[in-house]
């Protein structure tokens, strides 16, 4: 299906808006609706979710420019919110993957210092690339954006490997090559934060993905700790698996979904996302 061309906040409104900008991880179109419906004004497209959730494969740099793009433009043919995607390590030439995500109607893109063999930030076992290497990769991305709104996150994973001080020098290297914003990965502790955003002189992204190294620090603690933006990469995608498996497991179980059509969504709530009116 061929995206309808549609006007978007860019990412840089929705940041301006909302103060730390909530950011909410949707899989596809019908997660971005109902984000939307919540009231999120910014999406962002998980590169361990099209991993984990469109190929069944974990987030270890096997999903390609191409697995991506299918997902990027799905959410943005539908939902005209500004969509921030997750590009890993930007593949071969993150020029053209900026060129590609930006030209299926995303407002901004993520780029790491990972190796290309990545694993979830949140794991233990990282690789880094030499900030030199880093670099070349920002400024390969920078040229490839289509207009001075598309932004460039730089994402940098190096607290837990290098620690915070190189983490935040790392950062300070990315500024200067041409990144927008960075994405600080996986800081434990709220002291750690405010050090990272009192010393980085542009906005940043923390990342609140589940079962990882950040605690679950609340908007307001965020706030105060100098955050701009809060990423929830996951959240849904999570907890619709756990229900997932419980009403497969149920209907296994009983014979029939009687005992969990209590925690499904129904027929008039579905067509009330979409927008449809069936026939009466
Ligand atoms: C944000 C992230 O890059 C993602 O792909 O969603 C992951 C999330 C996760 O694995 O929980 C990451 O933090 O590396
Ligand atoms: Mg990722």
């Amino acid at each position: 299906m061929t995206p309808a061309p549609v006007s978007r906040p860019s990412f840089r409104d929705a940041l301006r808006a909302e103060s730390p900008l909530q950011i909410a991880g949707t899989l596809n179109a019908y997660a971005a609706l109902l984000a939307q419906r919540a009231g999120f004004s910014a999406l962002y497209l998980s590169g361990a979710g099209v991993a984990n959730h469109s190929y069944g494969l974990p987030d270890t740099g096997l999903t390609t420019l191409e697995d991506v793009l299918i997902d990027v433009r799905r959410i943005t043919s539908r939902v005209a919110l500004p969509l921030l995607v997750d590009i890993d390590t930007g593949w071969d030439d993150p020029a053209m993957t900026v060129r590609e995500i930006a030209a299926a109607g995303a407002a901004a893109v993520h780029i790491e210092d990972q190796v290309p063999a990545k694993i979830c930030g949140h794991l233990p076992g990282k690789h880094l690339v030499a900030t030199e290497e880093m670099l070349s990769r920002i400024e390969a991305a920078v040229s490839g954006k289509p207009h001075d709104s598309f932004v460039v996150i730089a994402r940098t994973d190096a607290a837990a490997v290098e620690g915070l001080l190189a983490a935040i020098e790392r950062a300070k290297a990315y500024l200067a090559a041409g990144a927008d914003m960075i994405f600080a990965e996986a800081l434990r502790s709220l002291d750690d934060i405010r050090a990272f955003t009192s010393a980085v002189d542009a906005p940043v992204l923390i990342n609140l993905t589940e079962f990882g190294q950040t605690p679950y620090f609340t908007l307001g603690e965020l706030k105060d700790a100098g955050v701009a933006m809060v990423l929830y990469p996951l959240s849904s995608s999570r907890a619709a698996a756990a229900a997932s498996l419980e009403v497969f497991s149920a209907i296994r179980r009983d014979g029939t979904q009687q005992a969990v059509i209590d925690r499904m969504q129904t027929r008039a709530e579905l067509y009330d996302i979409l927008g449809y009116q069936p026939p009466t």
